[in-house]
């Protein structure tokens, strides 16, 4: 008998997956797969679904139709709670908390990485020096590294990104990416949605786009 090696299961597996309000749909029915070390590119025009894909996806939003499987699970709101790192347009941070307070908070409600602190975040990110000040005080693209320092500090290994090149410098993309990089080569995945043409990590990824009349997912390198 020829030794067959098991095969791993998707990091996440969607077949079906619809949505609509007031009975019109928003997306789907979409079926595709995210392995682990993988990136999947959700592209389309504004107001095509991408940021309700990824609320669905995340367990936001409940869908109309269809399975969302995680590692070989189905997504309840506990294996969400664990496996799901979601980085969406508002972040969830609190203005009159400090930035290390804010990381503080969020890993003592979502958990954190083994070996990796709130304080080191912030050199990781370029916030190095912002520790102690006020989440308010922050410009929008500080804010937004602060989001990536909790993403980073968060054990998830399916990361869910809505748009996250916005608000940033060039050396702030770059850091995204590299993030995005450095997540999938530990075995995590990713979903990105962007409009930004730089905005394609150098890393395995695979396209869905949205809103248009052709197969929902198509692979590519
Ligand atoms: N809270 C809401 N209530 C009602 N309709 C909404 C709501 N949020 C989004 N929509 C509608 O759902 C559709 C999909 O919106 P969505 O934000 O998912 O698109 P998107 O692809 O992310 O767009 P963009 O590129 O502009 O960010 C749009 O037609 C939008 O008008």
């Amino acid at each position: 008998m020829p030794d067959i090696a098991p095969t791993a299961p998707p990091l996440l597996a969607v077949r079906g997956l619809a949505f609509a309000r007031n009975e019109q749909p928003v997306f789907g029915p979409l079926d595709f797969d995210v392995d682990a070390g993988e990136a999947l590119l959700v592209q389309g025009d504004n107001g095509a679904g991408k940021t309700t894909l990824l609320r669905v996806l995340a367990g936001l939003l409940r869908a109309d139709a269809g399975t969302i499987v995680i590692d070989g699970q189905p997504a309840r709101a506990s294996l969400r709670a664990r496996a799901i790192s979601y980085l969406g347009h508002l972040p969830a941070l609190k203005a009159d908390l400090t930035a290390l307070e804010n990381l503080q908070f969020l890993c003592g409600l979502h958990g954190r990485r083994r070996g990796q602190r709130p304080d080191d975040a912030f050199g990781i990110v370029g916030l190095g020096g912002h520790q102690d000040t006020l989440l308010r005080q922050l410009s929008a693209g500080q804010k937004k590294r602060l989001s990536l320092a909790r993403l980073w500090l968060a054990p998830a290994p399916l990361w869910l990104l809505d748009e996250p090149y916005a608000n940033l410098d060039l050396e702030g993309i770059n850091l995204v990416n590299r993030m995005v990089q450095a997540h999938l080569r530990d075995g995590g995945a990713a979903l990105l949605t962007t409009h930004g043409a730089y905005a394609a990590p150098p890393v395995r990824t695979r396209m869905l786009v949205l809103g248009r009349a052709q197969p929902a997912s198509a692979g590519a390198e």
